[in-house]
């Protein structure tokens, strides 16, 4: 494991904001942390940086103790939390160039971070200038000059447009996949954290619901699929009848548990077949308040 935490626990005085956390981040993992505003996110990522003092609880990265290592273990991690600590008025590569000097990095490293990071071209502009999705982009750069093991960020892509989301999304993978790296990453939106990671942690006031692999997670939150058709209740019936799990019946669309694409194909042929015309139909996955209750539900069984 890369980050393993046992019972970290940690008040803002009489407010117990991380309860008793056991994270188990495996090397070679993006791991999204997800939660609600508010769920103690941030508050983790701080202890696991350290800029939090440890209350209560044991944190080992890499294996080593946090305690006993902790100068050796900060330098092999690159962090990016809230906004990326940029100068306006320099442009990227001047903002790397500064922090590589002040790392004693080799200058050739700015390029190459430049390069991952995909503002080569713009690297010369005044990042005072950039979009919100290129500032964080050069604030990843600026964390991944020193070449840490891990990288920790606290939701990254908030306030970035879909584009500046996918790009984001690419460089993680990207960091994994070809350079080894382990990601650790921030979110309050399922949807994005499962087209990046492979495990996730969920935390709601402080406590962790679910840790897993992505895959775990999905079997516990089926996806489903919207119909809009008429006669709503009737067809809810037919497709009852049918084996199809019914989970929602409007007057204007049905909800209806997700199976394979097959049989939403079959789905969408019976209900044509039978008199009830689908207008659309579309497969929907649960949002995190939704998947709350899922999990909550599993629970308790
Ligand atoms: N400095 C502080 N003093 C007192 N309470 C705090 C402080 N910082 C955070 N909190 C409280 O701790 C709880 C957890 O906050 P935290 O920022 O860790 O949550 P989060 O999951 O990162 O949420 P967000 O996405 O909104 O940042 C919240 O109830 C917050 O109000």
């Amino acid at each position: 494991m890369v980050i393993e935490t046992q019972g970290l626990t940690f008040n803002f005085g009489t407010q117990t904001v991380v309860k008793s956390l056991s994270l188990q981040v495996p090397e070679g993992s993006i791991y999204g942390f997800l939660g609600p505003n508010g769920a103690g996110k941030t508050t983790t990522i701080k202890l696991l940086l350290n800029l939090l003092k440890t209350q209560e609880g044991d944190i080992k990265i890499f294996g080593l103790d946090f305690k006993n290592h902790r100068t050796e273990i900060l330098s092999q991690i690159g962090s990016l939390i809230e906004q990326p600590a940029i100068y306006a008025h320099l442009t990227g590569r001047e903002n790397l160039m500064n922090r590589a000097m002040l790392l004693q990095v080799p200058e050739s490293r700015v390029d190459d971070m430049l390069k991952l990071v995909k503002l080569s071209q713009a690297g010369g502009k005044k990042a005072g200038n950039y979009s919100l999705g290129m500032k964080q982009r050069l604030g990843i750069a600026l964390a991944m000059l020193s070449d840490p093991k891990l990288l920790m960020l606290d939701e990254p892509t908030n306030g970035l447009d879909p584009n500046g989301i996918i790009e984001i999304r690419e460089l993680l993978i990207r960091l994994v996949n070809q350079h080894k790296k382990t990601v650790f990453i921030s979110s309050h939106l399922l949807a994005e954290i499962e087209r990046m990671a492979t495990h996730v942690g969920i935390i709601n006031f402080g406590e962790m619901l679910f840790q897993g692999e992505i895959k775990d997670l999905q079997s516990i939150s089926q996806p489903m699929v919207h119909i809009e058709t008429d006669n709503t209740v009737d067809a809810a019936n037919l497709l009852t009848k049918n084996g199809y799990p019914v989970i929602e019946v409007k007057d204007d669309y049905l909800t209806v548990g997700y199976k394979s694409k097959e049989k939403s194909a079959e789905l969408n042929a019976l209900l044509n077949q039978n008199g009830y015309p689908v207008y659309s139909i579309h497969k929907v996955q649960k949002d995190l308040e939704k998947l709350f209750l899922d999990i909550t539900k599993t629970a308790a069984q």
